[in-house]
């Protein structure tokens, strides 16, 4: 006689146990109490925490945690009996968030998880984990925080070709960008700021360097398309090279700077390519991604049939990530699991990157220079050679004792290979005093 484990009942509670009592932690748990009820209802049954698990268990965070069983190490959260999920709020790539994800869909447990950095670069191997495990994992939480933008194109956008995925991905660096355009403050006031307000990684120059940005692109890319998480090849350039003084010409010429992640795949003569960048660019005023402020996300995806859609909210802070975390338990709780990437694992693929080189762009240039003559026509007669044509050019002001001053250029459209080609010839110039700042204008 064969015996099988009996069916869960509906009604059950669905158990989970939260590592990280972070942040985002302990904004979970704050929501699963706040909205029990509806919660129940919604999901057709209790969700109830029974363990938790971070490294100071007498911390005040705001939340009783004394009614939850406690585990010193994390990864005994998986091997825990009375746990159906685990919802981990740790992050880091490695370590021990990817050690007690391992082991918690190796033992068939569904997993939760905020954690870009990990799924960027162990998401293949982790839903093939989950795959071979019948165990869900989900991961709403990791790219735009609140904004269902993975349920988007999972879900939303499963019937179209995607064109292009783009948009704004890093809350810190918008709360930065926007904060420094309104009221002309401080980068590193407004990045401390920003930490303050739960934003930030708790490595901040994941946020200002792009990386975090890179993390989420990777991850919408590999839904929106059905390829592997592939962040090793995002090409990634961060804001911490963006001055005021950017800000305040930008604003001059009608455009405000934002940190934009942006992925599509071209077709070539050699098969699909796929580009996924991050970088500052110029937005004109009047683009929908021009009036995202504060620590907002936006997601821009072009379906072939759907045509452009526009996810947008709050992509940062405790509540927001909060209610994407909750909103994964409940469609595990109804049972709506499905691949973790839209397709099985199997089945996603690798492309290789695609050279952008030849693509048309206008772009904004600042170069930072010594005051004497005969800097401007230098700078000139570079891009002259590298076949850059300009469309307007600035020099701000004038130094007192034939010091440092800012020329600034918008140039017509060209391919994009035209200005690193210019930028070359001028490579250890003694006129230049920083390395050129290239904002590309992000097309409406
Ligand atoms: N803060 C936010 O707005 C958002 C955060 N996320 C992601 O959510 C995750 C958690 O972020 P936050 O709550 O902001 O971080 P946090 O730093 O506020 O909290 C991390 C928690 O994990 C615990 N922890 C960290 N390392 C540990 C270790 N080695 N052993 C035991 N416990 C450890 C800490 O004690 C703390 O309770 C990260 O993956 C982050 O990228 C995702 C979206 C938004
Ligand atoms: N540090 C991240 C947090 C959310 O993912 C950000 O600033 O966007
Ligand atoms: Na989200």
């Amino acid at each position: 006689m064969t015996t099988t484990a009996p069916e869960p009942s509906r009604t059950a509670p669905l158990r989970i146990a939260i590592a990280g009592l972070g942040t985002v932690g302990a904004g979970v748990i704050r929501l699963l109490d706040t909205n029990a009820q509806l919660i129940a209802m919604r999901a057709g049954r209790p969700i109830e925490v029974v363990a938790v698990s971070a490294r100071d268990r007498g911390k005040d965070r705001g939340v009783d945690i004394a009614r939850f069983a406690w585990e010193d190490d994390m990864t005994a959260l998986a091997r825990r009996d009375d746990v159906d999920v685990v919802v981990e709020l740790v992050g880091g790539s490695d370590g021990p968030a990817l050690a007690l994800s391992r082991a918690s869909l190796g033992a068939g447990k569904g997993l939760v998880t905020a954690n870009k950095a990990m799924i960027a670069h162990h998401g293949l191997e982790l839903a093939k984990l989950a795959e071979a495990a019948n165990a869900a994992l989900k991961f709403e939480a990791a790219v735009g925080g609140g904004i269902p933008v993975i349920k988007g194109l999972r879900e939303g956008t499963s019937a179209n070709a995607l064109t292009k995925v783009y948009g704004i991905l890093n809350g810190t660096c918008n709360y930065i960008l926007s904060t420094m355009e309104r009221t002309g403050a401080d980068f590193a006031d407004v990045l401390a700021e920003a930490q303050r307000l739960g934003f930030a990684e708790a490595d901040p120059a994941f946020d200002i360097e792009g990386v975090d940005a890179a993390h989420k692109l990777a991850i919408l890319a590999a839904i929106g398309f059905g390829t592997q998480v592939d962040f090793a090849n995002v090409r990634v350039s961060g804001i911490t090279e963006v001055r005021s003084a950017d800000i305040a010409q930008a604003a001059a010429l009608g455009f405000v700077i934002r940190l934009i992640g942006e992925a599509d795949v071209e077709d070539t003569p050699e098969g699909p390519r796929l580009l996924q960048r991050v970088r500052p660019c110029l937005v004109a005023r009047g683009h929908p991604l021009s009036a995202v402020e504060g620590a907002t996300n936006a997601v821009v995806a072009e379906g072939n049939f759907s045509g452009r859609l526009l996810f947008q909210g709050a992509g940062a802070g405790d509540g927001p990530t909060a209610s994407a975390v909750a909103a994964d338990l409940i469609d595990i709780a109804r049972d709506e699991v499905g691949a973790p990437f839209s397709i099985p694992g199997d089945h996603l693929s690798a492309l290789p990157p695609a050279e952008p080189g030849h693509r048309p762009a206008r772009t904004y240039i600042r170069f930072m220079v010594k005051d004497r003559p005969g800097v401007l026509a230098e700078l000139t007669a570079a891009l002259r050679d590298g076949d850059v044509s300009i469309e307007s050019l600035i020099q701000q002001g004038r130094s007192q004792s034939g010091g440092e001053v800012m020329v600034a250029m918008v140039t017509h459209e060209g391919p994009e290979r035209c200005v690193t080609q210019a930028l070359a010839l001028l490579e250890g110039s003694d006129s230049l005093m920083a390395k050129p700042l290239v904002l590309p204008i992000l097309p409406l």
